[in-house]
């Protein structure tokens, strides 16, 4: 399967080493990658050391073979690029999901998958327990779901801190709109049960951790969740957790199996 990136930041730097040196899923590789504020000419420009080609022109990345896109950017460009990656019939997986808290914006591409039968994935993301709550959710046995998130204050533009301080607290469509890089977990989860108005989401700096921590508590008549989670920083990102981008990969070798598990 022939791949094609937008975002060659943390988690696509780590992507294009999994899937094109190391070679961790065989069948996939990422042949293309875009981004349309390099004015480039020609439109694009060969990586030796991945096997990359670089696009700024959209018509032509979309066009250069790639059978699905891996969203690894930001909200914006997910808000830019995605519906027309849908038009085009390819599958899309966004790890932006933090995007999709404006529910209009989740219909319409919902909408548009269904007419050009494509699929659009969301990968777990940096967090884990959205199985029970999809579960819960399907039978109408949630009552209240809630994200905790505890950071090192660098991660949160909070330097300076001697003590810990709750930075938010509020509901997931509050929280992404003001912390679009870093409580895109929130998002994920809504999505996945009472939705953003619904979920609530407290966020924490504090110096005395240098793991990113989520703390996820669900309820309803099924029982009682809580999920913790202690996630290794990506190096260059304190914001982002690695497993958010082993999750990507997760979501791709995924795609293939025949038996589906969770
Ligand atoms: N779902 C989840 O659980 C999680 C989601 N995320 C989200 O995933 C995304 C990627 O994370 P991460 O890799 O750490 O972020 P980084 O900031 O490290 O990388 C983002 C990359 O996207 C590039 N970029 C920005 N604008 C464009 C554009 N218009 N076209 C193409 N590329 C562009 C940036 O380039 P430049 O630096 O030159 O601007 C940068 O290289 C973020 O939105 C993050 O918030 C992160 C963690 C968990
Ligand atoms: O990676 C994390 O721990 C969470 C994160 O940044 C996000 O959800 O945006």
């Amino acid at each position: 399967m022939n791949i094609g990136l937008i975002g060659c930041g943390n988690i696509g730097k780590f992507l294009l080493h999994s899937l094109n040196v190391d070679r961790v899923l065989p069948d996939c590789r990422i042949t293309s990658v875009y981004d349309e504020r390099q004015k480039m000419n020609p439109s694009h420009l060969e990586d030796p050391v991945y096997g990359v080609q670089y696009y700024s022109d959209f018509e032509q990345y979309i066009h250069s073979g790639i059978d699905l896109v891996i969203e690894a950017a930001n909200i914006q460009v997910v808000q830019e690029v995605a519906a027309d990656i849908v038009k085009h019939r390819k599958d899309l997986i966004i790890v932006s999901v933090g995007a999709l808290a404006d529910a209009e914006f989740y219909e319409q591409l919902k909408n548009l998958s269904h007419t050009y039968q494509t699929k659009i994935l969301l990968p777990s993301g940096a967090i884990g327990g959205l199985d029970v709550v999809r579960a819960a959710m399907s039978a109408g046995k949630l009552d209240s779901v809630s994200i905790t998130t505890r950071k090192p204050p660098k991660a949160l533009s909070q330097d300076g801190l001697t003590g810990e301080a709750i930075i938010f607290k509020g509901s997931a469509s509050e929280a992404i709109l003001l912390f679009p890089q870093n409580i895109n977990v929130a998002v994920i989860l809504s999505l996945a049960g009472l939705g953003c108005d619904n979920t609530s989401v407290t966020i924490i700096a504090d110096p005395s951790v240098e793991r990113n921590k989520h703390c996820i508590e669900a309820k309803g008549s099924f029982g009682k969740l809580t999920v913790q989670l202690e996630n290794d920083p990506m190096p260059g990102n304190p914001k982002t957790s690695f497993l958010a981008a082993l999750s990507v990969l997760s979501t791709l070798k995924n795609q293939h199996e025949t038996i589906q598990i969770g």
